[in-house]
């Protein structure tokens, strides 16, 4: 089991913004959290990283309440949120050395464990570059290798590929699923991008605060008639 969110609801002062949101993760699968601007999907991600707090309901990781037992959980948890949060004037290497220490990893297991990530990622040979130098996608990758230095089980991405354009957009999905293929980290997605999930995705569509369906996506179409993944987020959302 990962992470289970139970019964959530959030308003921002009165005004409602997430409603009856439950749903539980499948160890090692790409979930897209799929819901158009102004879905609620930025706000469930606060909650889920504690940045909001809990009006209602509980969020489980592993079986325990993140209220409860918070420090465990989030050791668990790696999260790229949706604004870039990189030091443009420090190297990439600094980048993640500074992140690791953070984590209280000595000075040689955060080098170790940075030059590991970026290897994955293809940005090794960029290690002492300043990220100023980097490309929006190439950015991206080293929030992602900063996000998974401590060896998460869970990773949250939300809209992790705003502003890069379409090939970089592909490039960073496609490096986001071999996480998940290779190493079986549970991957929770958030777009309003349709090309960016897949029929064999677990698929939560968000709309104005509420789950409006969850499945495989594959399942979905299967299940309001439609031929396309793009088909059904219209028809349950209006929004194409
Ligand atoms: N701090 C805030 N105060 C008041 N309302 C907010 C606040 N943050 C978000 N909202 C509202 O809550 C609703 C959900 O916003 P949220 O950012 O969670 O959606 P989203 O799906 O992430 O959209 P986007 O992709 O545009 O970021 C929207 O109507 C938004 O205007």
């Amino acid at each position: 089991m990962t992470l289970a969110v139970k019964d959530i609801g959030f308003c921002y002062g009165k005004k409602p913004v997430l409603t009856d949101i439950n749903f539980a993760l499948d160890a090692g699968r790409f979930h897209a959290l799929l819901g158009p601007n102004g879905a609620g999907k930025s706000t469930l991600f606060g909650l889920l990283t504690r940045l909001l707090a809990l009006q209602q309901g509980d969020i489980l990781f592993a079986g325990q309440s993140l209220k409860k037992h918070p420090t465990e959980a989030m050791r668990k948890i790696g999260v790229v949120f949706q604004q870039n949060a990189l030091d443009l004037d420090l190297t990439v290497r600094q980048n993640l050395m500074y992140h690791s220490a953070l984590h209280g990893l000595s000075r040689k297991q955060s080098r170790l464990r940075g030059d590991q990530e970026l290897e994955r990622f293809g940005l090794l040979g960029r290690a002492n570059d300043p990220v100023r130098a980097l490309n929006g996608g190439h950015r991206r990758r080293v929030e992602i290798a900063r996000a998974l230095l401590h060896q998460p089980t869970l990773l949250l991405l939300d809209e992790p590929t705003a502003g890069l354009d379409i090939a970089s957009r592909k490039a960073l999905n496609d490096h986001v699923r071999q996480l998940c293929a290779v190493d079986k980290i549970t991957v929770l997605w958030a777009t309003h991008l349709i090309e960016e999930v897949s029929a064999q995705d677990r698929v939560m569509v968000l709309h104005q605060g509420r789950l409006l369906a969850d499945g495989s996506g594959q399942a979905l179409c299967n299940k309001t008639g439609t031929t396309s993944l793009a088909e059904t987020f219209e028809l349950l959302t209006g929004v194409d």
